[in-house]
């Protein structure tokens, strides 16, 4: 098979449904190669039990014969390679990490290792080459006897990360399950999926699998599983359910996992030296150079192993601080258990890593002044943590300076490495990043703000610019003429109109809030809700209505009361151009009157300065749009009555409720109309002499929160009246604009 050909049947999903279905059942009879090295007095000297193990098959080989297999149809014998090429994918791993032992212990490394420690650095290459010579010749004859000679050709990348992304349980669980064994499927699905979370028809597989073939849950297991990370996990959770023992448990069966799953990923790490990067056919480095690029490559990968351990699988960043982090479970759950130098032994461990992590620095003399001095004092940090730290500060040294000498790619796994290891340049760098990453996000901040203010002050103008041109529409009725547009009153959506009721109608309605008005009414009946320097009186549609139909007040002027207010909601919806309907909120007629004898000297309003849907606070120039404001009113407006009184004129102010923007005096037929947001703060002047009279009338766009009030006058409206007397009748010009 070409490799374009395998890739792409690589690429295909699998799907589980095909033409052909077998529902052959068989059993798979696959011989186990156990190769087991038994200790040997030399290198040279093979075991029997080591003769038996020259047969293990190259495993690329296999994969690509199970491959073949696949597209032949032939299950069988894609179960046989596929499975056979796991196995000495597996045993070749575990050879090698053999082979590592045995040459640490047959070759002279231990005596060059000795004798620099005396500091007898006497024919040093000679001794430490003929080591690395011994060793190498060592591997060798090792890996030659174990795996065979045929399976010590260079493995291709690309198939190397077939067997990292899982694939050849891709091609088992179809295998599988075309031959009816649904619980290896099951099994090769869920090992294949664990590790590409995304493969979407896997999942589906999966689904199959649990729903249509009802797959016992048992079966679905990762064959691939990493104990080291299933331990961490349960422990976790066993922490978090402050099952401490449980978590104790699991944490330490995670942290020798954690250490034999390193020592297995390091020994894989001796590989042969990898070109990329390279030029490689201009490679030309003498024996030292060589060496020293080719060990630190081994370096760089054995050093990884901690970034490759806290992966878990289908994932690409790492767990962060992962093997420290063992050790932060385990104080505490430790101590939970009361057992206080197991605590103690895990902060100093974790402190091996974070010498200066204040928190563990806390905990440890919490418990040390728990235990005691004196019994503390011994406790010394695990002793597989010191060495760790120890050899993992003496690589990073080395693979930073290299990286700096070489010019080659370090990238350190991990975040708790000390500054004291790093080169300066490193460090520096990391300064002038932070630095730089600090400089930015100011910038960046104060640039944000810019362009905060640029986007109000530009939607403050837009929402002026829209309302000037949205607002202007139609008037609607006869004899109504806009007397200042929003530009000439200073804001927006504000509008004041002139000739909205006529001066009979002002005076009929001025005689039914005198006559039938109630202290207070529309102010929860109390007669001076803004100042105790004037009373209000007040009466509201539905209640005219009622008093018209009792015969207390006319029917007709009741009637009036309704249709202006009728008349002004249209007025409004017209002249703002609105597109939706204005629903009544509230609406009533008040008058406020100047109590004689308590007018000099007044300081006060008689409506101190507010908007009508928000709560303002002009400290912070802010106006909250919610309770106890009336917050889902929209629209706004004052129908004046009457004139000739002193004093109460209506002002609209800034944010600040002081600085007035305009002003308006009241008089009969007049309209101010505003929407009812922060935009349009206002109130009225202390009205000192006489009766001012309006009809204030509120709208909202929601239906939810139009009045219930009102809903009933308008059932009253069509109870008490004809057809034939609409509005039309009481005011036969209207709607001629349409
Ligand atoms: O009567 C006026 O002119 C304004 C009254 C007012 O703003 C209000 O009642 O909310
Ligand atoms: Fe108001």
């Amino acid at each position: 098979m070409t490799r374009t050909d395998s890739a792409s049947a690589r690429r295909s999903p699998l799907l589980l449904f095909t033409t052909t279905t077998t529902t052959m059942v068989m059993m798979v009879v696959v011989v186990m190669v156990v190769v087991t090295l038994a200790p040997v007095s030399t290198v040279e000297v093979a075991s029997t039990e080591d003769a038996r193990a020259s047969t293990l098959q190259p495993y690329d080989l296999l994969f690509d014969s199970g491959v073949e297999a696949y597209h032949r149809g032939d299950w069988r014998a894609v179960v046989s390679t596929m499975e056979q090429a796991l196995r000495n994918h597996a045993e070749r791993r575990r050879l090698t990490v053999v082979c590592g032992q045995r040459c640490t212990n047959h070759s002279a490394f231990h005596a060059v290792q000795a004798e620099g420690d005396r500091g007898e650095w006497r024919m040093w290459d000679l001794r430490l080459l003929e080591a690395v010579v011994r060793r190498a010749h060592c591997l060798h004859s090792c890996l030659e006897q174990a795996l065979g000679p045929a399976s010590l050709h260079l493995v291709s990348e690309e198939t190397q990360l077939e067997f990292r992304k899982r694939s050849p349980y891709n091609y088992l669980q179809l295998a599988y399950f075309k031959m009816d064994n649904l619980a290896a499927a099951a099994a090769a699905a869920h090992t294949f999926s664990v590790w590409n979370p995304e493969h979407t028809e896997m999942r589906q597989n999966l689904e199959y699998y649990r729903q249509v073939y009802n797959v016992e849950a048992q079966h679905f297991v990762d064959r691939e599983a990493r104990p080291h990370l299933d331990a961490f996990q349960q422990g976790v959770e066993r922490y978090a359910a402050e099952e401490f023992p449980l978590a104790v448990e699991y944490m330490e069966l995670a942290v020798d996992e954690y250490f034999a799953a390193d020592s297995e990923c390091r020994a894989q790490c001796e590989g042969p030296f990898d070109f990329d990067g390279y030029a490689y056919l201009d490679y030309n480095s003498d024996l030292y150079q060589a060496m020293a690029d080719h060990y630190v490559q081994v370096l760089n990968c054995r050093h990884n192993c901690a970034r490759e351990l806290s992966t878990r699988p289908g994932r690409t960043a790492p767990i962060e601080d992962f093997l420290p982090a063992h050790y932060n479970y385990l104080q505490f759950a430790y101590y939970k258990m009361e057992e206080l130098e197991s605590a103690i032994a895990c902060t100093r461990s974790y402190l091996l890593f974070r010498p200066d992590d204040e928190i563990m620095q806390q905990n440890e003399r919490f418990y040390v002044a728990t235990l005691g001095e004196a019994e503390s004092a011994g406790i010394e940090p695990r002793k597989e943590v010191a060495s760790y730290v120890q050899r993992s500060l003496l690589e990073k040294e080395m693979l930073f300076f290299a990286s700096e000498a070489f010019a080659t790619t370090f990238l350190d796994p991990d975040t708790w490495t000390p500054d004291s290891v790093k080169p300066q340049s490193l460090l520096q760098r990391q300064r002038t990043e932070r630095s730089a990453t600090s400089r930015i996000s100011e910038e960046i901040g104060s640039l944000m703000r810019e362009i905060e203010e640029m986007v109000e002050e530009k939607t403050r103008e837009h929402t002026q610019l829209e309302s000037l041109f949205k607002e202007g529409g139609p008037l609607l009725y006869p004899g109504v003429v806009l007397t200042m547009d929003s530009r000439a009153l200073n804001g927006s959506q504000r509008a004041l109109l002139d000739g909205v009721i006529t001066a009979e109608e002002s005076n009929e309605l001025l005689e039914l809030v005198n006559t039938a008005g109630a202290s207070g009414d529309g102010y929860r009946g109390k007669p001076s809700p803004h100042t105790p320097n004037e009373k209000f009186d007040g009466i509201t549609v539905y209640k005219a209505l009622r008093f018209g139909q009792e015969g207390r007040i006319a029917l007709k002027t009741a009637r009036l009361f309704y249709d202006v207010s009728e008349r002004v909601r249209s007025i409004l919806e017209s002249y703002f151009r609105l597109e939706v309907p204005l629903y009544f909120s509230y609406t009533h007629l008040v008058c406020r009157t100047a109590i004689a004898g308590q007018q000099d000297n007044r300081s006060d309003l008689s409506h101190p300065i507010h908007a009508d849907n928000c709560v303002l606070d002009p400290e912070s120039k802010n106006c909250l749009k919610e309770p106890p404001a009336y917050f889902y009113r929209d629209y706004s407006a004052i129908l004046y009555l009457n004139g000739g009184f002193e004093g109460g004129n209506f002002v609209f102010t800034e944010l600040d409720a002081d600085t007035v923007t305009a002003e308006v005096v009241p008089q009969a037929g007049r309209m101010v109309a505003f929407s009812s947001g922060g935009e349009n703060p206002h109130g009225v002047r202390a009205v000192t002499k006489g009766q001012r009279c309006a009809m204030a009338l509120w709208f909202t766009l929601n239906p939810i929160f139009r009045e219930k009030e009102r809903i009933k006058a308008d059932d009253l409206i069509k109870m008490l009246f004809t057809e034939q007397q609409s509005e039309s009748d009481l005011f036969p010009n209207a709607r001629d604009e349409l």
